[in-house]
Order: C-alpha cells, then sequence, then structure tokens
C-alpha cells in the first residue's frame, strides 16, 4: 500500500509468520489450526520452489486445495502466486463456497525474506483492494536462535523485520539460557515484542496474530528509545551491516514534511528493513507510523494517551544505511 491509498476498511488482515529454518512455524501452526481460537483464520503455507510438506505437517493432506479444518480453520498450500493465493480465497468466500474467515496467516519457507512478500501485500493493487497487511511474526528457536542468527543474514533479516518475536522450544531449554536469549534478542530488534510460544494451542498464542494497535505494541521498547528529548542514538550495530537507530522528534509534524520524509526514505527502501514511529503531528493527533523497506502503511491514528518516551520515538533497522543517512533522513522530519 503506498503511503497516500488506504485500503478499505473491511480489508482482511494478513499476517506472515516467518523465522528460520526448524525455528518452529509449523509446530506453532499445527496446534492452531486445530484450535477454536483459529475457526476464523486461513492459513496460507508457501512452499514455492520447494519439495511442499508443511502442509502436510500442518495436517492438510491434498495440496491442491483449501481443506477446512475440523476447528473450522481453512488451509491451503500456496500453489501459484501470494496474489493468485489470496484472490482466489477472497472470491471463494464471497461465493460461499468456504467460509467468512476473518484473518489471513501466511507461513513462509525457513530460508525467505518476507520483505518482497510484505511489498506485495501492500503495493498490489488486486491484493490491497481485499486485504492489509497486519504484521510479521517471527518464531525464533530459544535454543539455537542467537547462533542461527550470527550465522546466517535470512535469521537476522526475519527478526529485523519482526514485529512480534516468539520463542519456540523453550521447553529444551533450562532457566538461564532462557532469560539470555530474552534479554539479548531485543539488540537484534529493539521495537518487536517477544512473546514465549505456551506450547499448548490457546487464546494467548491464537492473539500473537491479532491487530496491534495498542501503544504498547506499536510502540518501540523502551528500553531502546532515548529519555532525553531531542537525544539520536545510534543503535546496535548488528552483523550483516544491520543497524538499529533510535532518534526522537519533539515537535508536532506537518504533514507535508511527513510526506517529504517518506518519499526520501523510500528512495533508500532496500536498505531500509524496517520502521515504527509513533508521531504527534501538528493536526493534533498521534499517529503510529510503519513501514518494511518501500512500504509505508498508512499512519493509524492513535486514541490512547501516549507520552515520552515513546511519543515521537522513532526506531529504523536497516541495512548497509550509515549515521549519516539516517541524521539525514530525520532532519527532513524534523530540522534542527
Ligand atoms: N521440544 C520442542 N520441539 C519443537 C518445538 N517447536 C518445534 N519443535 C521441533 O523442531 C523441529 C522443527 O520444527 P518445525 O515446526 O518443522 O519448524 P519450521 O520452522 O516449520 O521449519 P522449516 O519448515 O524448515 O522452515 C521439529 O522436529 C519440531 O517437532 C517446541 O516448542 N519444543
Amino acid at each position: 500500500m503506498a503511503s497516500n491509498s488506504s485500503p478499505p476498511d473491511e480489508a482482511i488482515p494478513v499476517y506472515l509468520l516467518t523465522g528460520f529454518l526448524g525455528s518452529g512455524k509449523t509446530t506453532l501452526l499445527s496446534r492452531l489450526v486445530r484450535s477454536a481460537a483459529f475457526a476464523d483464520t486461513a492459513v496460507i503455507i508457501n512452499e514455492f520452489g520447494q519439495v511442499g510438506l508443511d502442509h502436510v505437517l500442518v495436517g492438510q493432506a491434498r495440496d491442491d486445495d483449501v481443506v477446512l479444518m475440523d476447528s473450522g480453520c481453512l488451509c491451503c498450500a500456496m500453489s501459484t502466486s501470494l496474489q493468485d493465493s489470496l484472490e482466489t480465497l477472497y472470491y471463494r468466500r464471497l461465493r460461499g463456497e468456504i467460509p467468512r474467515f476473518a484473518r489471513v496467516v501466511i507461513e513462509t519457507s525457513g530460508l525467505a525474506d518476507p520483505a518482497p512478500l510484505i511489498t506485495t501485500l501492500g503495493a498490489d493493487v488486486s491484493v490491497a483492494r481485499h486485504y492489509r497487511f497486519a504484521g510479521a511474526v517471527t518464531t525464533v528457536d530459544a535454543v539455537h536462535g542467537l547462533q542461527t542468527i550470527d550465522r546466517y543474514r535470512e535469521a537476522a533479516t526475519q527478526v529485523a523485520i519482526a514485529d512480534r518475536l516468539i520463542l519456540t522450544k523453550t521447553d529444551l531449554c533450562d532457566t538461564v539460557s532462557l532469560l539470555n536469549i530474552q534479554q539479548a534478542l531485543p539488540a537484534y530488534n529493539p521495537t518487536a515484542a517477544l512473546r514465549l510460544a505456551t506450547l499448548t494451542a490457546s487464546q494467548g498464542e491464537a492473539d500473537f496474530f491479532a491487530d496491534w494497535t495498542t501503544p504498547s505494541s506499536v510502540a518501540p521498547d523502551s528500553a531502546g528509545v532515548p529519555a532525553s528529548a531531542s537525544a539520536l542514538r545510534l543503535g546496535h550495530v548488528l552483523r550483516y551491516g544491520i543497524t538499529s537507530f533510535t532518534f526522537h522528534v519533539d515537535t508536532p509534524v506537518s504533514w507535508t514534511r511527513y510526506a517529504k520524509w517518506v518519499r526520501h526514505l523510500q528512495q533508500h527502501g532496500d536498505a531500509l528493513l524496517r520502521l515504527k514511529a509513533i508521531l504527534a503531528m501538528d493536526d493534533g493527533e498521534v499517529y503510529a507510523i510503519h513501514a518494511v523497506r518501500h512500504l509505508f502503511s498508512p499512519p493509524q491514528r492513535l486514541t490512547q494517551p501516549i507520552a515520552a518516551p515513546q511519543l515521537g520515538a522513532i526506531v529504523i533497522i536497516a541495512q548497509d544505511l550509515s549515521r549519516e543517512e539516517a541524521e539525514a533522513a530525520i532532519e527532513i522530519l524534523s530540522p534542527s
């Protein structure tokens, strides 16, 4: 979706489930698709280019159609493109051939860079007519997760892009190691909310794929945000040139500046992995801003009272973006 076009209100939310090979995506989903908490969900398993196994592991025997699980959840393997799969689901729902699902969860392949899928969700006109990207959920193996992020760029990208990180295999982990990874993960993505898989299909696990428009979920975690006004801090320089920057803008921003800022950042879209911000605008309202690569979602007006350090915070996770380039972008939004 472009910054200046909003999806329709009734657009069906689409969540991406990503995570490195073996991190527990299929295990989590196979619990959920059998659970009443997922009764209103269509799950698409993206196995493009692979010998498809995941749809079978999730509990769907056939690979050529939409399967209705006993729970009411729909499952299908993505046989063609994401656009085609979503369109087909939408029109079958409209014709009453399948139940009226209220959300879609797409499981990506373990080596996938989720960004192109997210771009398709927002930028493809036919998809954006009926659907809206609602968030990326990334599973992280509590035992091997940190090693994997250090070793594999794909894993680091999947973590960097997440809105929510789900720690799996916590049953295999001792308390100290679990605490270690919980403390370490914010360095790789300071804005993502961190949750533990509960290992039982529950409303709590289904809510990993629920709308996250509360301030605590859209706000960068306060640990990553400088308390002092106007502070600019270079975050952690991670591996593979992935860096997180946290900025703070004190004064209300005009929509003209905002538009200019978005255009500027879109020129750096290949470098921009993820951006989250909560900005006071000069119309007197406060908005949550989300972007993945080139794709800026329409600003979401927040109705809850929000104070510093969340108010005015901008977190950028980027790859091969210099400090000077990041600062130049902020200067456009809020000249010093
Ligand atoms: N003990 C334990 N094992 C788990 C858990 N989650 C996943 N596993 C195991 O880890 C292995 C990989 O899990 P999958 O769910 O297939 O992982 P995936 O992310 O779908 O893997 P890919 O399809 O390769 O991307 C399987 O043997 C699972 O049984 C967990 O919470 N606890």
